[in-house]
């Protein structure tokens, strides 16, 4: 659970899906990813949560070989992603935040160029097309252009073109971000689905009950710098599975208890109750206490 937990890419490499090691991201002179070092297993999803400008993105751009880390090592499926860019690329799909697809293309021809790009031969190829629009629920349009479909859809089109040419890992940056409750719970259902069929997915977040939902472990991030990992049962735990709200005036103000009880005897301290409330903690507390700063 610690953030810095000493990983060896070297030999972990085969047996993680993703491993960094001391890794630094400098823009300008200015660092957007610090010192992170983190092992991601196979078979896991797992979510870096942070803020606005965190550096969720610049991990995971240097993840999928879109730009090199400034220091440190980075291992990818297996693969050296500095070293080795083309056997990482074979085996990842990639899901950014910018719709990617190909509005003047129809959703039919958006997979066929994709799975033309990655020379998958043509029976082969169609039969995938068929069975990934199928499985994301686009198989009736996919004679319609691209650029009539809601933004749902488009998202869809996208985790289908990722998968065509059956990838180790797949990473979503921010998947759901800008999309409705309904239609965000569908693409969520999706992911499940694929994690259960053995898929490891990285995803990044800035939605609370997105990453506690879909994510075993969770790595907070905050100013280019992981500060905690671990399951959300183990970073609850770590500060406290029982809380004590009080509210000051116009703030509200936390403290952790080992666990419901404790918060509740700690009450009994209160004659006047009024402005308290005893519950347990969530994610968004352990964020809260840890960065000090709010999600939205
Ligand atoms: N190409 C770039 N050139 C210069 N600075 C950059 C570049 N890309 C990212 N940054 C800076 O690096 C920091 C981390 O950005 P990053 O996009 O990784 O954050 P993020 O956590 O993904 O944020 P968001 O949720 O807004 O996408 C920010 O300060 C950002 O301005």
């Amino acid at each position: 659970m610690k953030a810095t937990a000493p990983v060896d890419c070297q030999t972990a490499a085969c047996a993680t899906a993703v491993c960094l090691q001391s890794v630094y991201k400098v823009y300008n002179r200015k660092p957007a990813v610090q010192d992170l070092t983190l092992a991601i297993g196979r078979g896991e999803v797992f979510g870096l949560l942070g803020p606005n400008g965190a550096g969720k993105s610049t991990t995971i751009r240097m993840l999928t070989t879109l730009t090199r880390p400034s220091e440190g090592e980075v291992w990818v499926a297996g693969c050296h992603v500095v070293k080795q860019p083309l056997e990482v690329r074979r085996r990842i799909g990639v899901v950014l935040q910018q719709v990617s697809v190909d509005g003047d293309l129809t959703v039919w021809e958006n997979m066929e160029f994709h799975g033309r790009l990655h020379h998958i031969p043509v029976g082969e190829r169609r039969r995938r097309i068929d069975y990934w629009l199928d499985y994301v629920e686009l198989a009736e349009r996919r004679d319609d252009l691209a650029k009539i479909l809601s933004g749902g859809m488009k998202r869809r089109l996208q985790i289908a073109r990722a998968l065509l040419h059956q990838p180790e890992i797949l990473f979503l940056d921010e998947p759901t971000v800008g999309l409705d409750p309904q239609t965000r719970r569908r693409l969520w259902a999706i992911i499940r689905q694929l994690n259960q069929e053995g898929m490891t997915i990285v995803l990044t977040s800035h939605y609370m009950e997105e990453v506690e939902y879909l994510c075993q472990r969770v790595g907070i991030i905050d100013g280019g710098k992981l500060i905690v990992q671990g399951t959300v049962a183990e970073l609850r735990h770590q500060l406290g599975e029982g809380l004590v709200v009080k509210q000051l005036g116009d703030r509200w103000e936390h403290q952790f208890f080992p666990d419901l009880a404790a918060a509740n005897a700690y009450l009994t301290n209160f004659e006047d109750k009024t402005g308290l409330l005893v519950r347990h903690s969530n994610l968004e507390d352990v964020f809260v206490e840890l960065t000090g700063h709010q999600l939205d």
